[in-house]
């Protein structure tokens, strides 16, 4: 019978863990979609991944070419839904050409095509009859989306445009998919008719031939080259294209935003031009989901394998002490279970807001649309860096043994930390969200009101002035304490900043000497709007028993250690005194050691399967030391005892040191 090592750490448990992994998945119907699938990835031998890191990299690539063949062939088979199929390609865990053509070709066409247009390409592309890539980033912009320099000029003679490559700088160089395999991209280009610029606007354009694969005449296109870690991204053809003046058909352009008429006329319509940048919004509220998802792995591992771990203590010969019980350990890895259930609130929220706002926009209201800007990109900012540096925190909780590639989290921070870079760099993100503050801030006496998630700064003449509140530790478990002062502190910084902008005559000059100083605004704002989704989602009705309680304590945990971490804001401001930042300490450590006996089924909540986690470090059942030990003696390199090499550079050394001591 198999034994389970955590059995007396699942005994502990104040709170019903199935109801948990509703909570987790949002609903009992996206709970039961998303067990069945992942079991089903689980078990298809098909889709082992453990072999990955050793691998070359053409056979790797390979490998991930027949998985997505067979992961599309098993969704028509099984006649998978779309939330089905979504979730079958998440549990296959491997970056592919097709989290582009699905993440992004596909929504930028339905984001920026016309009717017509939509027609024509998506049922091409939801029968992956073509495969698409989002071909945005050049060799010398990716950023500044404006100084993109390819080329898309309209011929009046032909009705066609002109596609091209003026530049080495350029090259398309980075989109997903397009190295090896897609056949098609919408590529960003200069629009240029009558010899007038107009923006950078999306473009259909064919790259390979349907028939071979060969890239059609005047284009170059292929991989960039190996990327970060072993395996790892490198399981995704990153690609470089570059256009000889190549030509398409006028209507290949994606014309919701603007058209260009027959006579080479750029018409606007009625929709902001920010909308060409919508595939970026769509895709960076998708990343903030994504966060608590791959947060989340990490600190399942990190936490179980904490629970097992059992390093000093031991008293009369009895057991050590499991390292999860040392409160640096809690203090480090508890932040981070919260952050992770955090994110997954703040994630289903965005899923919120992004309908909301594609509603609005269908009914041509584009009025939130700037603050859903600001949302997406500051919290996918926010979310991926805390997740990239909290699992590089995981694998150090988990000692040496992290380090191994066998503890699942070198993979996947290697996979991860990308996010801090793709879909946007972090701070130039979080400089677009300081931009929209300090207009929020510039606007209060004008009479228009702040509203969505800087609603707060409406009661800006209050924040600057109140006083907090608590007088005893369990006053930080109050919402509307904490509440009051995570608003003071970011009104507070958000107004300081602008009053030192506006000491500047030129306010650009201005906001590039103070940038850094914005960003931490931004952060600060950004931080607020976690601990206010986590607080509103609280105040719903949340079944199952001790479900709430186990919440409410992550969101205290959330909240209190981000007051810990940036002391030096809230003390700056004068939001809190020294002795209530004090008092909020020890809040946060009695808080801890009601998480302790919780922590393990509060990431069996998470419900990933062995195979998913892909951890011997996290295992299910803790049983880590027995497999990490038949683990070790699988590498290859144990499968001669004495290894190639040897004989030919290791022994002559020893044969002359032999030889030196004899003479
Ligand atoms: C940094 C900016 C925003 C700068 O834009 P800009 O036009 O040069 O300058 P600006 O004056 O600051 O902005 C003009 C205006 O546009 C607004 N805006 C900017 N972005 C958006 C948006 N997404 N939605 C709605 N509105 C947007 C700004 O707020 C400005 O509005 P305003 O004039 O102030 O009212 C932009 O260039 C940008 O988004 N850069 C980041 C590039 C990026 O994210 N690339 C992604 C490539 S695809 C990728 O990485 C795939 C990932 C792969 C994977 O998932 O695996
Ligand atoms: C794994 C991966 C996959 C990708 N997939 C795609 C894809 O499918 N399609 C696609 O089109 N692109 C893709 N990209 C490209 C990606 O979107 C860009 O790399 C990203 O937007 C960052 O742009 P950059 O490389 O120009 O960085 P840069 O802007 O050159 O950043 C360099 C440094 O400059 C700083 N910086 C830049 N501007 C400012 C500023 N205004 N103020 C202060 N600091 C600044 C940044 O913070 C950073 O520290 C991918 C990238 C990666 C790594």
């Amino acid at each position: 019978m198999e034994v389970d090592h955590l059995a007396d750490e699942r005994s502990k448990a104040q709170f019903d863990v199935e109801e948990m992994k509703i909570v987790w998945a949002g609903s009992r119907h996206a709970f039961q979609v998303s067990d069945r699938i992942a079991r089903l990835v689980a078990s298809d031998p098909a889709f082992q991944k453990d072999h990955r890191a050793r691998l070359g990299r053409k056979e790797l690539f390979k490998n991930t070419l027949r998985k997505a063949a067979y992961a599309w062939k098993r969704i028509n088979e099984l006649r998978l839904t779309e939330e089905e199929a979504s979730r079958l390609r998440f549990f296959v865990d491997e970056p592919a050409f097709t989290d582009l053509h699905w993440g992004m070709f596909v929504p930028a066409i339905k984001g920026q095509g016309t009717e017509e247009q939509q027609q024509k390409w998506l049922p091409l592309a939801h029968k992956m009859q073509i495969i698409g890539c989002y071909a945005q980033t050049e060799l010398g912009h990716g950023s500044n989306v404006q100084g993109l320099e390819t080329t898309a000029t309209f011929d009046p003679q032909t009705d066609e445009f002109i596609i091209h490559s003026p530049t080495l700088t350029s090259s398309k160089w980075w989109p997903g998919g397009l190295g090896k395999v897609a056949t098609h991209g919408v590529i960003y280009a200069r629009l240029l008719t009558n010899g007038q610029e107009h923006g950078v606007h999306g473009f259909i354009v064919q790259i390979r031939s349907l028939d071979d694969h060969l890239p059609l005449p005047g284009i170059t296109v292929g991989d960039i080259g190996i990327k970060f870690g072993s395996g790892a991204y490198n399981t995704m053809d990153n690609g470089v294209l570059r256009f000889d003046q190549v030509r398409i058909p006028r209507n290949q352009m994606l014309m919701r935003v603007s058209q260009v008429t027959r006579e080479g006329k750029v018409v606007q319509s009625d929709v902001p031009r920010q909308l060409v940048y919508g595939t970026m919004v769509f895709v960076r509220k998708t990343i903030v989901g994504d966060a608590s998802n791959a947060l989340s792995r990490a600190v399942c591992i990190a936490t179980r394998y904490s629970a097992v771990r059992r390093q000093f203590g031991s008293q009369k010969g009895g057991l050590e002490t499991q390292v999860i019980d040392y409160k640096t350990q809690q203090n480090r890895l508890f932040p981070l279970l919260a952050s992770a259930y955090a994110f997954r609130v703040v994630g289903e929220w965005m899923e919120w807001l992004y309908t909301d706002v594609t509603q609005r926009l269908k009914a041509n209201d584009f009025s939130t649309l700037p603050e859903v800007h600001a949302c997406t990109a500051g919290l996918k900012s926010l979310t991926t860096s805390a997740t990239a540096d909290g699992i590089e925190e995981c694998r150090k909780l988990c000692g040496g043994h992290g380090y191994l590639h066998s503890s699942g989290l070198p993979e996947l921070f290697a996979v991860y930390v990308p996010a801090c870079t793709y879909e946007g760099d972090n701070i130039v993100l979080l400089l677009q969200v300081a931009r929209f503050l300090m207009k929020t801030v510039s606007q209060l006496g004008s009479g228009k009101k702040a509203v969505g998630t800087t609603a707060y700064m409406g009661r800006v003449e209050q924040l600057m002035q109140c006083r907090c509140d608590v007088q005893n530790a369990e006053d930080w478990l109050k919402p509307s304490i904490v509440m009051e002062a995570f608003e003071a502190r970011a009104t507070r910084m958000s107004v300081a900043c602008a009053r030192n902008l506006s000491k500047f005559g030129n306010q650009e000059e201005g906001f590039l000497e103070l940038s850094a100083d914005l960003v931490e605004v931004a952060v600060a704002h950004c931080q607020l709007i976690v601990v206010s989704k986590f607080i509103e989602k609280l105040q719903q009705d949340i079944p199952g028993k001790g479900v709430k309680n186990q919440l409410e304590n992550l969101c205290s945990v959330y909240a209190l250690n981000i007051l810990h971490k940036h002391l030096g804001d809230f003390l700056s401001t004068g939001c809190i005194t020294p002795m209530q930042a004090s008092l909020a300490n020890d809040q946060l450590r009695s808080l801890y050691s009601q998480v302790r006996p919780n922590a393990v089924a509060l990431v069996d909540a998470f419900n990933y399967t062995d195979h998913f986690l892909s951890s011997i470090l996290g295992r299910y059942d803790g049983n880590v030391y027995p497999k990490l030990y038949e683990d070790a003696w699988k590498d290859p390199l144990n499968d001669s005892i004495v290894p190639d090499g040897f004989h030919e550079y290791v022994q002559p050394i020893l044969k002359q040191q032999l030889r030196n001591a004899k003479l």
